[in-house]
């Protein structure tokens, strides 16, 4: 499945320096000077789950294995980039790809950093971002909306769909709104809609890179950010990507005690991490068993035999059904045969929509 988060923001925000942290590796080269990046780097991250150690420990397993969640660092974007400023359509093309925005926005002051606008101005810059990725859309739907209309006027049922979606969205973007707001009549706009990989309509969770001594408290460009935020029903997080740097270049032991001193009681990481999860509508369930115990990502309404697919593609072929057990009752009645004992180890059928911190074992033939 591989759902994916871009990182995105102006030139020398912090982006490099976050995604390396989320990667914990140098894989992209962060540096002191503007569009470093240009090649997108793409890093599988382990997705921070406490229950999935409780669950190990108690079927005693031999390995323990996260669910991932991808994050693709893309080169900073500038004004203009909508008309191939600065390299702008590729930019634009690995912003389409992915299916969430993490946008970066520097909030600290530091003279030796090169601000591309030369003013550190958080607000100013997630403007200039959004005006390039609406103006992009509207470009592509100025083209497509009378297109899809005059293949409705000839019978196109499918034309007729998107031209009434993506009008709606293209009197948004005309509007200076984002596609976001669009709302689909029916499942069928919707599928139509979510094709059309608009810029402005993928979820954004912004990200204020504070300077080291601001990320316990936040500064009051972070608030201004989280009062956007706010009033847009979007997410948003603090946190120091000179600190998560830091962080993982020390050996594990250290960490705690790094974070205590900076009055932290967990790594930004952890939190943006567990943002992009939940902004791409995302859920856990779990396997568990001697061998290893293993967490599997599903979106969010999926049903049994979709959340098997996860796993193999034959699970969900041949789909029979899922012995499932809630993760409290895995807990409280210490692992799956007292789960059994107890009668909470339901046997569900391929209409079951799967609960966040389900333990599944399913059934199949091939
Ligand atoms: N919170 C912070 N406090 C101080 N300095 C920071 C902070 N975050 C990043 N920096 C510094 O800012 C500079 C730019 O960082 P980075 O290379 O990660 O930016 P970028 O957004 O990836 O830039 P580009 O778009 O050019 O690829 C680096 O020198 C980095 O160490
Ligand atoms: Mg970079």
């Amino acid at each position: 499945m591989g759902f994916r988060c871009g990182i995105v923001g102006l030139p020398n925000v912090g982006k490099s320096t976050l995604f390396n942290a989320l990667t914990e590796t140098q894989a992209a080269q962060a540096a002191n000077y503007p569009f470093c990046t240009i090649e997108p780097n793409v890093g599988q991250v382990a997705v921070p789950d406490e229950r999935l150690d409780k669950i190990a420990a108690i079927a005693k397993s031999a390995k323990v294995i996260p669910t991932q969640l991808a994050f693709v660092d893309i080169a900073g974007l500038v004004k203009g980039a909508s008309q191939g400023e600065g390299l702008g359509n590729q930019f634009l093309g690995n912003i389409r790809e992915v299916d969430a925005i993490v946008h970066v926005l520097r909030c600290f002051e530091d003279d030796d950093i090169q601000h591309v606008s030369n003013k550190v101005d958080p607000l100013a810059d997630a403007e200039i971002v959004e005006t390039e990725l609406m103006l992009a859309d509207l470009e592509s739907l100025e083209k497509r909306v009378p297109n899809a209309q005059k293949r409705a006027t000839g019978g196109d049922k499918e034309a007729k769909l998107m031209a009434s979606v993506l009008g709606q969205a293209l009197d948004l973007l005309r509007d200076g709104r984002p596609a976001r707001l669009t709302e689909p009549k029916d499942d069928e706009e919707a599928r139509i809609f979510a094709q059309a990989q608009l810029l402005t309509a993928k979820p954004v969770l912004y990200v204020c890179n504070v300077a080291e001594d601001e990320a316990a408290s936040g500064n009051a460009l972070s608030e201004a950010v989280f009062a956007k935020a706010e009033a847009e029903g979007a997410q948003a997080v603090v946190v120091s990507a000179a600190i998560e740097a830091e962080l993982v270049a020390m050996p594990m032991e250290d960490r705690a005690e790094y974070l205590e001193a900076l009055g932290l009681e967990e790594s930004g990481l952890a939190r943006v991490i567990r943002a992009g999860y939940t902004l791409l509508g995302l859920q856990t369930f779990f396997t568990a068993g001697p061998k290893e115990s293993r967490a599997w990502t599903f979106p969010t309404g999926a049903k049994a035999p979709q959340a098997a697919g996860e796993i193999h593609t034959d699970f969900e072929k041949g789909f029979i059904r899922a012995e499932t057990i809630a993760f409290e009752d895995y807990i409280a009645l210490n692992g799956e045969a007292g789960a059994k004992e107890a009668g909470k180890m339901r046997q569900e059928g391929k209409e079951y929509l799967v609960q966040d911190g389900d333990i599944m074992l399913f059934k199949f033939n091939v």
